[in-house]
C-alpha cells in the first residue's frame, strides 16, 4: 500500500497586498506530496512555485484553503507547535549558497548546529563522507565552492535528521559542474528515504523528479507521475 501523503494542499490560495491592490501568488492548488521520492515544482519566473514552497515551509499563511502535515491540519496547531514542526521535520535549502550556512561557523560546525537547533545529535564526518566531503570539516564555509556549500546545506538538512527536504530552486546560482553535486545530493537524499520537494526551472533537475506538478500563474496545470528515475 503506497505511504500516506505527508502534505496535502486542498483549495490553497495566498495574495500578497501591494500598493496597486492584491496580486495572486498561487491560486487553488490541490496536491499530495508524497512521504518519499522527489516532487519538483515546475514552472515560468512568477508561477507560484516559491510561494508554494513559502505555504509547506510555514512561512506563508494561505488565505484560501487547507494543509495538513502527516495529517494534521496546520492551521490549528499552536505557535509552538509550528514551530517544533519546522525544527523537527521540515529541512529548507534556499537558492543562494551563502543564506543556507553560517559563514562564521567551520564546515563541521555548521553540522552541528543545525543538529543542535533541531534537538539532535550528529557526527560530522559520517555525514561529510556521505556527501563527498570528507576532510572538509575544519574548512571555513568561504574554502567550499558553490555546489559543496549547497551539498552542506543539505547535509544539515542530514543532520538535523528533518522529514522533508524543501529547497528553493538549489541550483539556479551554480555553474554545470557545482549543479552536478547538487544533482548528486538529491538522488542520494531520494534514496534515504526523505520526501524532497524543489522548487526549480532547471530541466536536469526536472528531469529527476518522481513527481513533477507544473505551475502557471499561480494555477497547478498539472502532475506527471514518473514511474521510474531517469
Ligand atoms: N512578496 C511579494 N509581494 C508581492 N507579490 C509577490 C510577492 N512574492 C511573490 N509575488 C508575486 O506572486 C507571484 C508568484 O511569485 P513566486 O515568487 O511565487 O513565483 P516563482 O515561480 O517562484 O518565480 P521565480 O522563479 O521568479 O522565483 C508573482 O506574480 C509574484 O510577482
Amino acid at each position: 500500500m503506497p505511504d500516506k501523503p505527508i502534505f496535502t494542499l486542498r483549495g490553497i490560495g495566498v495574495d500578497y497586498p501591494t500598493p496597486a491592490g492584491l496580486v495572486t501568488g498561487v491560486d487553488d492548488v490541490s496536491i499530495d506530496i508524497p512521504a518519499r521520492g522527489m516532487t519538483v515544482l515546475a514552472g515560468p519566473s512568477g508561477s507560484g512555485k516559491s510561494t508554494l514552497l513559502r505555504v509547506l515551509g510555514l512561512f506563508e499563511h494561505p488565505a484560501r484553503g487547507t494543509l495538513t502535515f502527516q495529517g494534521a491540519d496546520v492551521r490549528k496547531l499552536k505557535h509552538r507547535e509550528r514551530r517544533a514542526l519546522r525544527r523537527h521535520h521540515l529541512g529548507l535549502v534556499f537558492q543562494n549558497p551563502g543564506d543556507n550556512l553560517l559563514g562564521y561557523l567551520s564546515v563541521a560546525d555548521n553540522l552541528r548546529a543545525a543538529a543542535e537547533a533541531a534537538g539532535t545529535e550528529c557526527t560530522p564526518e559520517d555525514i561529510l563522507g556521505r556527501l563527498g566531503l570528507h576532510g572538509t570539516g575544519g574548512w571555513k564555509i568561504s574554502a567550499l565552492s558553490g555546489g559543496q556549500q549547497q551539498r552542506l546545506a543539505f547535509g544539515c538538512v542530514l543532520a538535523a535528521r528533518s522529514t522533508v527536504v524543501l529547497a528553493d530552486e538549489p541550483t539556479s546560482q551554480l555553474d554545470e559542474a557545482s549543479a552536478d553535486l547538487v544533482l548528486d545530493t538529491l538522488r542520494y537524499l531520494v534514496d534515504q528515504d526523505f520526501a524532497v520537494l524543489v522548487a526549480s526551472h532547471d530541466e536536469r533537475l526536472i528531469d529527476l523528479g518522481t513527481r513533477v506538478a507544473r505551475l502557471h500563474k499561480g494555477t497547478l496545470q498539472g502532475i506527471e507521475e514518473r514511474e521510474h528515475r531517469p
